[in-house]
């Protein structure tokens, strides 16, 4: 997988372009494994993401923090775990409603939204089609990936890159943006949980 450049641009390393993704979705789905790849050269440029993860059973007074905190949302769900697909569409109203103010920049535009099915590798122990994900998708009119963190970089990264071009095309990057909410404010207000696997659907 790469990523298109315009031909006779080289590659900015500085400054990085920044943008605040939050992962988000039940335990044990591979959130973590995606917060480790934290930069990208995207269009031929260098993007930092400030990412923040939800442990698995937060509150809804912590996740909320964390969806107002951030610019681009991925919700992921494991295709081996039905529980946390069921999960994706709630999580996906949150983030709507809470972003429904018309505080974002052009007012009526919401947040660029992905849904990552991960553990596409666990063939045999699938319980959420290819299909059912798509259909999904369908539904709620948001980019659908089905990946592999452990097997491959490249479609986390791609992830990413979706969100980020969303960003993009909102016209969310003025330079006032960066320092909207300082990164350390909010972390201090959202005490990290130990991670708890969901063993049913507790809802
Ligand atoms: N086979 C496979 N295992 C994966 C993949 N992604 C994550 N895992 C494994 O799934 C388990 C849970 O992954 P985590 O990244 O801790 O999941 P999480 O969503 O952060 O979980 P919480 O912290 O409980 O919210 C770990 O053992 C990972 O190694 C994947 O793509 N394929």
């Amino acid at each position: 997988m790469s990523f298109p450049r315009p031909l006779r641009r080289s590659i900015s390393l500085s400054p990085a372009r920044t943008l605040r993704l939050v992962v988000l979705g039940q335990g044990a789905v591979g959130k973590t494994e995606m917060i480790y790849r934290h930069m990208a050269v995207i269009d031929g440029e260098m993007v930092h993401f400030e990412i923040l993860d939800t442990a698995g059973q937060e509150d809804s007074l912590q996740i909320e923090e964390k969806i107002k905190w951030g610019d681009g949302f991925a919700v992921v769900y494991s295709v081996t775990d039905r529980c946390s697909f069921d999960e994706v569409m709630r999580l996906c109203f949150l983030i709507n409603h809470i972003h429904s103010s018309p505080k974002r920049s052009g007012g009526s535009e919401q947040p660029p939204v992905v849904i990552v099915a991960n553990k596409k590798d666990l063939q045999f122990d699938r319980m959420v089609s290819t299909q059912d994900g798509e259909n999904l998708s369908k539904a709620l009119k948001l980019p659908f990936y089905e990946i592999s963190t452990r097997d491959s970089y490249e479609e986390t990264v791609t992830v990413f890159s979706t969100l980020y071009q969303e960003l993009m095309r909102q016209g969310h990057f003025s330079p006032g943006s960066f320092k909207r909410r300082t990164v350390s404010k909010v972390m201090e207000k959202i005490p990290k949980m130990q991670a708890i696997s969901n063993k049913g659907c507790s809802y």
